[in-house]
């Protein structure tokens, strides 16, 4: 291959892999273009909106539609009655349970869907809410998930009482959902029999939501005399919806199009299917126009996919230098009224096996028990791959609770038992097999850039002197890129993905994927892939995603799946297009195919100068001048299904200065080094990581969905949830090292959760490392300044001068 400066230029010009090209969908939106759920208009369209419940849990003794259905402009009001005929009162739910569409005679968490009003617009609608009545008998809620499993806990499914055989395991009460263990829990509890020191902590990663700026939203068309359902869905996965619509309504899936046009971010909350949606489609049939629901903000934060809400038990088992032997791991998990959470069906608790971290632990037990309580369901992945955070923090924060106990230093103990280059691939105790790494670069990298040594210095001199200054070290690792068929499907469906791409007779392209970008800048970053593989220049390159009657099947974008299983199937499908065209070349070259060279956009005769055909010339040719017997066109669909995950890894260090008469938290510093293997595009990348650790920052530092004692659900407006805006947020650094996956065609990994996966409990580290000298372990989320401050009052730090 010619390095020619010449060939460099045309290389260049093609903007592809490793360029930092600028977003293409950003004139668009910047100059109001977009174009979401709620933008879209239908002739002849009607609104709904849902009348909710007040109570987190009680009986419904009569609903009474006579005064609404009487409201000028209202058409119809829907109760669970109304869809029991059509049997759609109830729907499955991905993690393998059912879940009521409008309440069915209880209401089991506060502002569950009831009933739901069409009107010809909003404010009818919204009008006609207030005036449906609605009698319930209020009954016990049970809001703390460690009474779940008591005696006399209220049963919250009374749809499942007796049915001890759960989608997961058994049931071990009529509140219990299921019991997931993994890991060898002999050899473990031995060698913390065996062990010279052993840490305990408990900890509870609180309920949090993703809060897009969009909130969820549906348009529904029926068209009868097609018979054919249209909907545009806020969805991260429109195929699964498009497959779950049809196995609902019986409508033949080739005859359910869901389009989700552009998403205005989806953080794992658009992956589940919602009541709301159901209600739209449902009742655009039934009144044969179309009809739109929308959320607002409240109903986004208080129904629609929480995340997290885990009482975590974590254990390590070690030697005195600090050498682990083993893990243990306990979860209560509270999902709330319905097992609603966004997992591939075979993984109950995610993927929380990773939860070993970046450690080469011999020995590792885990187990998690889900119950219901009173409280909205959910549990989406919040800008992770899966309880991917909670795995996360869980081992971070007991490495710093271990070093606290041996008084050892937190890099040291993390570069003393990191899994070293030379193991991978390094199957894990918990089954996870870790396809590449290097943490030792990447941590030292990090204690380098910022002068380790000398901020544990300054903290020792803050000290001496009553100054709180922390500094959390996280070595995370992440597993994303769900899944290799053989271990990850959806209902059913393994979690591959697709690509297929169209070479035009002049040489530009179209390609189409069945991810859906909500932000992520795929409609960038696919054409670069392309754009390298067949040497068509990234502007000529069209990608198209979210049409379900255009876009070939996909399982969608969440858990960074993107680039692991999206990315690689388009580098692949542009392979088989470039196999097609060395023939073609070969033909209209008169040489073999063993005589060419690829030359960035173009196929040379090996040594004979000026001989060559470029990427342009074969794109007519496969129009009209073909090898005999070879099929005209130029293109080609890959369904990839990966062979294994990837695992993006990354060292994150943050320092922050406590006031301990405020609780004020100041991050000072925040360094983040990532390694997500080939880089696609660098701008974009830098921006998923200020948007990750934006996310991180707000998460551990004030988001919070509480609950009172009868289940009323608080903070959920943007009065009391945290979104840190450009004045709150700290300042990012960030570096990268490149080790790629040895599996994927372009080595890449994802990266766009590991900022959120990595940050969290860095902010922890740092916040409980101001008090570590204190004889502080842990200090749960959000750490808000009064709950800070609460910690400096308990230990009298306030008081001092
Ligand atoms: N190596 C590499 C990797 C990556 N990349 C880039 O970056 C991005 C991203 O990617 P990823 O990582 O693969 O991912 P995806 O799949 O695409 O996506 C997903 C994610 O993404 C993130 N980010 C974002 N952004 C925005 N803007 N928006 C949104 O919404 C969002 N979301 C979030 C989330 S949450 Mo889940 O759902 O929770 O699970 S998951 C998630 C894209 O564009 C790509 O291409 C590159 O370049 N390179
Ligand atoms: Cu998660």
């Amino acid at each position: 291959m010619s390095t020619s400066a010449e060939s460099i230029e045309r290389e260049e010009k093609l903007q592809g892999v490793g360029c930092s090209r600028k977003r293409k969908e950003d004139p668009r939106f910047i100059q109001g273009k977009g174009n979401y759920v709620d933008d879209i208009k239908m002739p002849g369209m009607l609104c709904a909106e849902i009348v909710r419940s007040p109570y987190a849990h009680a009986r419904i003794i009569s609903i009474d539609k006579t005064e609404a259905l009487a409201l000028p402009g209202v058409h119809a009001v829907l109760t669970a009655d109304d869809l029991k005929p059509l049997d759609l009162h109830w729907m499955p739910t991905l993690a393998g349970d059912v879940q009521a569409v409008l309440a069915d005679e209880k209401v089991v968490f506060q502002m569950q869907e009831v009933a739901v009003v069409i009107a010809n617009d909003r404010y009818i609608a919204a009008d006609a809410v207030q005036l449906v009545k609605v009698e319930y008998e209020p009954l016990p809620a049970l809001v703390d998930p460690h009474k779940s499993m008591d005696s006399d806990a209220p049963v919250i499914r009374e749809d499942l009482i007796g049915k001890m055989d759960g989608a997961h395991s058994k049931r071990l009460h009529d509140n219990h959902i299921f019991t997931w263990d993994v890991g060898d829990k002999e050899s473990t509890d031995q060698a913390f029999e065996d062990a010279e020191v052993t840490v305990k902590e408990n900890m509870f990663y609180h309920r949090v939501h993703p809060c897009p700026l969009e909130t969820c939203g549906c348009l529904a068309s029926f068209d009868k005399i097609e018979g054919k359902l249209t909907a545009y869905v806020t969805s991260q996965a429109p195929h699964v919806v498009r497959t779950v619509v049809s196995m609902l309504s019986g409508i033949p899936e080739s005859k359910v199009r869901i389009i989700s046009p552009d998403i205005g971010g989806g953080f794992g909350n658009k992956v589940p299917i919602y009541p709301g949606y159901v209600t739209a489609m449902v009742a655009s049939i039934v009144l044969g126009r179309p009809v739109k629901w929308v959320e607002s903000r409240i109903e986004n934060l208080t129904t629609t996919g929480f995340a997290r809400d885990w009482h975590m038990e974590g254990e390590l088992a070690a030697d005195n230098e600090g050498r682990i032997k083993a893990l243990r791991v306990n979860v209560l998990a509270d999902h709330g009224a319905f097992d609603a959470c966004a997992d591939p069906s075979k993984f109950p608790a995610g993927m929380f096996h990773i939860c070993t971290g970046s450690y080469d632990i011999p020995n590792a037990y885990a187990r998690v028990d889900g119950v219901y309580t009173n409280k909205a369901p959910g549990g989406v992945a919040y800008r992770c791959s899966f309880r991917v955070t909670e795995a996360v923090y869980v081992v971070e924060r007991m490495v710093d609770v271990l070093a606290q106990k041996l008084g050892m230093d937190k890099a040291e103990i993390r570069l003393k038992n990191f899994v070293k280059p030379e193991q991978f691939p390094y199957p894990t105790a918990l089954g996870a097999n870790l396809d590449s790494g290097d943490y030792h670069t990447a941590l030292n990298k990090v204690l380098d850039a910022v002068d380790y040594k000398e901020l544990r210095k300054e903290q020792e001199e803050k000290r001496a002197n009553g100054e709180l200054m922390g500094i959390g070290i996280v070595t995370f690792t992440e597993i994303v890129g769900a899944g290799p068929s053989k271990s990850c499907d959806i209902l059913g469906v393994g979690m591959f993905d697709s690509a297929e791409i169209r070479v035009h007779p002049t040489g530009s392209a179209l390609a189409r994927m069945g991810t859906i970008t909500q932000g992520q800048a795929h409609q960038t970053t696919y054409a670069q892939i392309i754009a390298t593989e067949l040497g068509i220049p990234s502007e000529e390159i069209q990608i198209e995603e979210g049409d379900t009657d255009t876009a070939p099947y996909g399982l969608g974008t969440y858990g960074s799946r993107t680039t692991p299983v999206g990315a690689a199937a388009t580098a692949v499908a542009a392979r088989k297009i470039k196999a097609k065209a060395a023939k073609i070349a070969a033909h209209l070259l008169e040489v073999s195919d063993d005589d060419l060279e690829w030359d960035v956009d173009r196929f040379k005769v090996k040594g004979v100068p000026g001989q060559e055909k470029t990427m342009k010339d074969i794109a007519w040719a496969a129009y009209n001048n073909l090898p005999e017997g070879m099929e005209p066109g130029l293109e080609a669909v890959d369904y990839y299904d990966p062979p294994e995950y990837t695992y993006p890894f990354g060292a994150y260090l943050c320092v922050v200065d406590i006031d301990k008469y405020t609780g004020v938290t100041k991050v000072r510093r925040f360094y983040a080094l990532d390694d997500c293997g080939t880089r696609i595009n660098p701008m974009v990348i830098e921006g998923q990581i200020h948007g990750g650790l934006t996310e991180g920052y707000a998460v551990a530092m004030g988001q919070e969905l509480s609950f009172d004692p009868e289940g009323n659900i608080e903070g959920n407006s943007l009065m009391d949830y945290f979104l840190p805006t450009a004045v709150e947020t700290p300042h990012w650094e960030t570096d990268y090292t490149v080790t790629p996956s040895p599996h994927h065609p372009l080595g890449a990994k994802g990266v766009a959760e590991s900022p959120h996966v990595g940050s969290i409990p860095t902010f922890t580290a740092a916040v409980v490392d101001a008090f570590a000298h204190l004889d502080v372990t842990h200090m749960n989320m959000p750490h808000s300044a009064y709950r800070v401050w609460q910690k400096c009052h308990e230990l009298g730090l306030d008081k001092a001068k």
